[in-house]
């Protein structure tokens, strides 16, 4: 019988394709039958029969012949238990018709039954302030939320904490449902996917839970990097994304780092993130956050009407608070507030001392010095070893991921930082720049590094 002498090639196919190609394209595949030439497969979702079609049809085609089979073409389909319905075959003839049984559970709208996150009425593109470092973001959400058809798929939201990620997010799906109310738009964070995940295994529910997932038109899962680590969830969540892809349904990932530095996320899922559109949201620049504050001013003028704003206040916050938006809005808030107690007018006086401890947490200046602490005890190796001669592998890259971030984060010049590494000249310091750069396009576990540093010393 055919499906007992598969279970013998795949160990064969094994070999051939390697591990990483045999766990996500070929052991999903469950064989039905061999007839008048043709071998007939079920697969997951369409996306993973066409994919397979491609680049594996030579190996198995192979095996099946070397074997005592005679197959002259394959044939993928994927069955109802999976909740689609499209038959896929890599030949342009039609495949044999296989019967299958219909679904057992009722096809449902999967905003009837999911709880899903609610939507922030605040969230809107209208109160979205566009700069630079955002605009990209912006184009790219507001192209998806027109709801046309289906141009990049999906669209990665990327960058910092507090940098408007969740705000575009519920932004396309507000201007969604209003210019599209039939579109069953689900919008969730990769936290409550596993949450819902983790209960339809334990309640049986698997068939309810596909279904529910795979019948949505516009899926939205923020914060994606929730899931690295945890590894049934990412196999559910690579299937889900593969058969709504197939349908041609929208998906919106947002992330806290590119979909490549997540660390413990598999390859599959970070190339699948990886070939859609993937759009950064750069830190804020000072005009982006002057905008911002000018637009909670205007918001804020109905709750505290008559409240006095002396000039140069916003410009002085929008300069000395760079972290991140959801400060500044804080900032701005609690100086309405207190001003309003206190029935005083803002101006730089009431700022300062209302703000006194947000304003010293800015004020904290990294230091190159600091910057070497850091990065020496990460690595472990001693701090003379980071400024000294020595040019051991061991020592040399943590030296330059520590110059690198002493470019990134400082304001001191070229020159400076190779002074105060052991008195290197600044090409030095150029190069090993350069070279994290390229290292970080390339090498997973130096980007991860450099990131990690970055945030601890940013903190
Ligand atoms: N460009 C912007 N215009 C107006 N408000 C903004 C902008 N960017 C961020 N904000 C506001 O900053 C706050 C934080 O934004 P949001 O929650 O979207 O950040 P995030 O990137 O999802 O952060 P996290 O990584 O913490 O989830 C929100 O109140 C949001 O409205």
């Amino acid at each position: 019988m055919i499906r007992e002498k598969w279970d013998d090639l795949r160990e064969t196919l094994l070999r051939t394709v390697g591990e990483n190609n045999f766990r996500t394209w070929i052991e999903p595949l469950r064989v039905v039958e061999v007839q008048d030439g043709i071998a007939l497969f079920d697969v997951p979702t369409n996306f993973m029969g066409n994919y397979v079609a491609q680049n594996f049809s030579d190996a198995i085609l192979h095996v099946l012949n070397t074997n005592g089979e005679s197959v002259q073409r394959l044939s993928f389909q994927v069955p109802a238990e999976f909740g689609e319905r499209t038959l896929s075959n890599t030949m342009p003839n039609p495949a044999p018709t296989v019967r299958r049984e219909a679904p057992t559970a009722t096809p449902a709208r999967a905003g009837d039954a999911i709880q899903t996150a609610p939507l922030e009425p605040r969230f809107t593109f209208d109160s979205f302030v566009v700069g630079k470092p955002n605009e990209l973001a912006h184009a790219a959400a507001r192209r998806v939320a027109e709801g046309g058809a289906v141009t990049f798929n999906p669209l990665v939201l990327y960058g910092g904490v507090g940098l408007g990620k969740t705000h575009l997010m519920h932004a396309i799906a507000w201007e969604l449902k209003a210019r599209k109310p039939e579109l069953n738009v689900l919008y969730l964070s990769a936290e409550q996917f596993m949450y819902r995940f983790v209960q339809a295994l334990r309640e049986r529910k698997m068939m309810d839970f596909k279904h529910l997932f795979r019948s949505v038109d516009v899926l939205m899962v923020d914060d994606v990097q929730f899931i690295a680590g945890k590894e049934s969830t990412q196999e559910e969540f690579f299937h889900t994304f593969n058969a709504l892809v197939d349908q041609n349904k929208q998906i919106i990932i947002s992330a806290d780092r590119a979909p490549g530095e997540i660390k413990e996320l598999e390859d599959r899922v970070k190339s699948r993130l990886q070939c859609g559109l993937v759009v950064d949201l750069h830190p804020t620049d000072y005009e982006l956050r002057l905008g911002i504050l000018q637009s909670k001013v205007l918001q804020y003028q109905d709750s505290y009407p008559g409240l006095e704003l002396a000039p140069g206040v916003l410009e002085f916050l929008a300069q000395r608070i760079s972290t991140n938006v959801r400060v500044l809005e804080g900032a701005l808030t609690r100086l309405f507030a207190f001003a309003s107690l206190v029935g005083r007018e803002i101006d730089m006086d009431l700022t300062q001392d209302c703000l006194a401890d947000v304003l010293r947490a800015a004020e904290r200046k990294i230091t190159v010095e600091e910057i070497q602490r850091r990065v020496s005890e990460y690595y472990n190796i001693r701090l003379s070893d980071m400024v000294g001669p020595k040019r051991l592998r061991s020592f040399a890259r943590p030296r330059q991921v520590a110059m690198y971030l002493s470019k990134q984060l400082t304001s001191r010049s070229l020159p400076e930082i190779g002074r105060r590494f052991g008195g290197r000249d600044h090409t030095t310091v150029m190069h090993g720049v350069r070279r994290i750069e390229e290292l970080k396009q390339t090498d997973g576990q130096i980007a991860e590094d450099v990131e990690m540093l970055r945030r601890t010393l940013e903190a």
